[in-house]
């Protein structure tokens, strides 16, 4: 009877396996790719997973500012880069704003919202500004921005003027090292505002980017796909 060693198994086993590994991570990054361009498909997408919500952050988290600067000239290209705009994110990742609004208002403090869901043609254009992928995506991959999971936020305090936020060191936006999470020649009280924007997401599930302290995201866990739909058409 003919043996076969353990050698010849494991051969054969990493044979099978390597391109079958292969092969689902070609499935995954084709389904990370995956951009939805009409209002049509966003529905279909969001039909068998409520999960995919869209959901307005002006409507569902109570006290949250607003200061949406793309859609002013109030912005770092000086230019308008999208109209009738609404602050969406996916529902797990607006569930989890939500609570981070609750922990701050506990502290006398509350969100301000710079930026949520932006059309993948606008990281187009801030690509096309920036090109330089420490502070903006680039397009070819999308943006958390675009599949609805990122935010970028400040805090203000609840008595606070309207669209001032706390001093974070530098203004939204500032593509510099002092916008880093890592820099830390700064005021205590900046230090202070950055930890606790920082610490409070991050119980909250979200991820910080290390070059830009205002930039946040949920993790792409559920198959979000990249959009690439104006505000008119989706709130049409
Ligand atoms: C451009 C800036 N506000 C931003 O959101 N940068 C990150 C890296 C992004 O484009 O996703
Ligand atoms: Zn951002």
């Amino acid at each position: 009877m003919r043996m076969v060693s353990d050698h010849q198994i494991n051969t054969q086993m990493k044979a099978i396996l390597v391109p079958l590994v292969f092969l689902l991570s070609l499935t995954t990054h084709a389904q990370q790719k995956t951009i939805i361009r009409t209002k049509t498909e966003l529905l279909a997408s969001l039909k068998n997973n409520p999960n995919k919500t869209l959901i307005n952050l002006s409507t569902y988290i109570p006290g949250i500012t607003l200061d949406i600067r793309y859609a002013t000239t109030n912005n770092f290209t000086h230019q308008i880069l999208y109209t009738n705009p609404i602050p969406y994110l996916r529902k797990p990742a607006a569930d989890a704003l939500k609570k981070v609004q609750a922990a701050l208002n506990k502290r006398g403090l509350r969100l301000i919202i710079y930026d949520a869901y932006r059309p993948l043609s606008v990281t187009q254009k801030i690509w096309d500004h920036v090109h330089d992928s420490r502070y903006a995506a680039n397009p070819t991959n999308g943006s958390g921005h675009n599949r609805g999971l990122s935010v970028d936020v400040s805090i203000i305090s609840i008595m606070g003027k309207e669209n001032t936020g706390l001093n974070m060191g530098t203004d939204f936006d500032n593509f510099t090292d002092t916008a880093a999470h890592t820099f830390k020649k700064l005021d205590q009280q900046v230090l202070i505002n950055r930890k606790r924007l920082k610490a409070t997401m991050e119980k909250h599930g979200f991820k910080s980017l290390n070059t830009e302290w205002w930039h946040y995201s949920w993790p792409n866990n559920g198959g979000y796909e990249l959009i690439d739909i104006s505000f008119e058409e989706i709130n049409n």
